[in-house]
């Protein structure tokens, strides 16, 4: 049996800090989104082994990966295959996507859900289900929302790799305000309305560790953004558009203008969405 599974990438539409714990591990309140953009991975069965294809495929090892580490927590051996189509350490969930698309493969080749994936990753949680949540705690606590509108937007990435705790460690004001009271449904508008009111507590740390950023949101604002943000612990940041038409001539425009940054016009949806690479 060969399993093929998904991979997509996540989206922290919102991401407040509210606090740090006594392991040092921060507080979250978060609006987590899942776009059509992402990785696959292709389970089959044979002894633990790990190759990588795709375009991103050079800057990771075959023998120390996430994906590697969830299947030994799901104690099964299994050849895989990873199409790295996602920027490495680019706050999109890349590593905790491949882990958790590994355990719900291995699931549906028969293997139990390990009792603590978390152990893989704070984000491993919320990629395990890949449909829209609210993310609190560390990333244990998981409400799933309905109904969200699907939005068109461009992700960009310039190229440039940032360490997870590095930023949480620059960090240095870590209780801010959680996130605004939600209503029970969004419109377009309403969502739009709504994200304009949320921050990501850590975008003004990263783009001091890593200035692209701000060229990145001032570029996505140029091409006509109706919100611009990073994602996560960055580097990439979103965009989101009016329309696919509007999202697609976005991407080819900032594509021209510049080189070495990743551009991907994508989607999102409640409803799962076929990955593009
Ligand atoms: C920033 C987010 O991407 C938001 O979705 C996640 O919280 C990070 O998730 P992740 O990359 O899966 O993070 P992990 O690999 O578990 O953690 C990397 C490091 O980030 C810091 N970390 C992570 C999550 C969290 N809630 N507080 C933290 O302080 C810790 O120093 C941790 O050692
Ligand atoms: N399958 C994998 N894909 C990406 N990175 C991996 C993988 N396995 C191990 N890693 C390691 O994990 C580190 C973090 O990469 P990842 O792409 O998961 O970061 P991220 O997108 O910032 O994640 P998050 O948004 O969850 O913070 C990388 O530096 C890489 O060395």
């Amino acid at each position: 049996m060969i399993v093929t599974e998904p991979a997509p990438a996540k989206l922290n539409l919102a991401l407040h800090v509210t606090g740090q714990r006594p392991d040092g591990h921060h507080l979250l309140d978060s609006l987590v989104v899942f776009a059509g953009a992402g990785d696959v991975v292709r389970l089959s069965p044979g002894p633990l082994s790990l190759k990588i294809e795709g375009p991103f495929a050079a800057g990771l090892s075959e023998q120390d990966n996430l994906c590697l580490d969830a299947a030994r927590l799901a104690g099964r051996d299994v050849a895989i295959t990873l199409v790295k189509n996602l920027p490495v350490a680019s706050g999109i969930g890349g590593g905790s996507a491949d882990a958790a698309a590994v355990l719900r493969g291995l699931a549906r080749m028969g293997a139990g859900m390990p009792r603590h994936p978390e152990r893989l990753g704070a984000d491993v949680p919320v990629c395990l289900a890949s449909r829209p949540a609210r993310m609190g705690g560390v990333g244990e606590q998981l409400t799933p929302l309905q109904g969200l509108p699907d939005l068109h937007l461009v992700l960009v990435n310039p190229g440039v790799g940032i360490s997870t705790p590095d930023v949480f460690r620059a960090l240095t004001n870590k209780t801010n305000s959680p996130l605004p009271p939600m209503p029970d449904s969004f419109d377009r508008p309403g969502l739009l309305d709504y994200l304009g009111t949320c921050r990501n507590d850590l975008q003004p740390v990263a783009a001091a560790l890593c200035p692209q950023i701000s060229s990145v949101i001032q570029a996505l604002e140029a091409e006509g953004a109706l919100l611009a943000r990073m994602s996560g612990s960055g580097a990439t940041c979103f965009g989101i558009f009016g329309d696919a038409a509007a999202a697609g001539l976005a991407a080819y425009r900032l594509g021209t203008e510049y080189e070495g940054w990743w551009i991907k016009a994508t989607q999102l949806s409640s409803a799962p969405v076929p990955i593009q690479p």
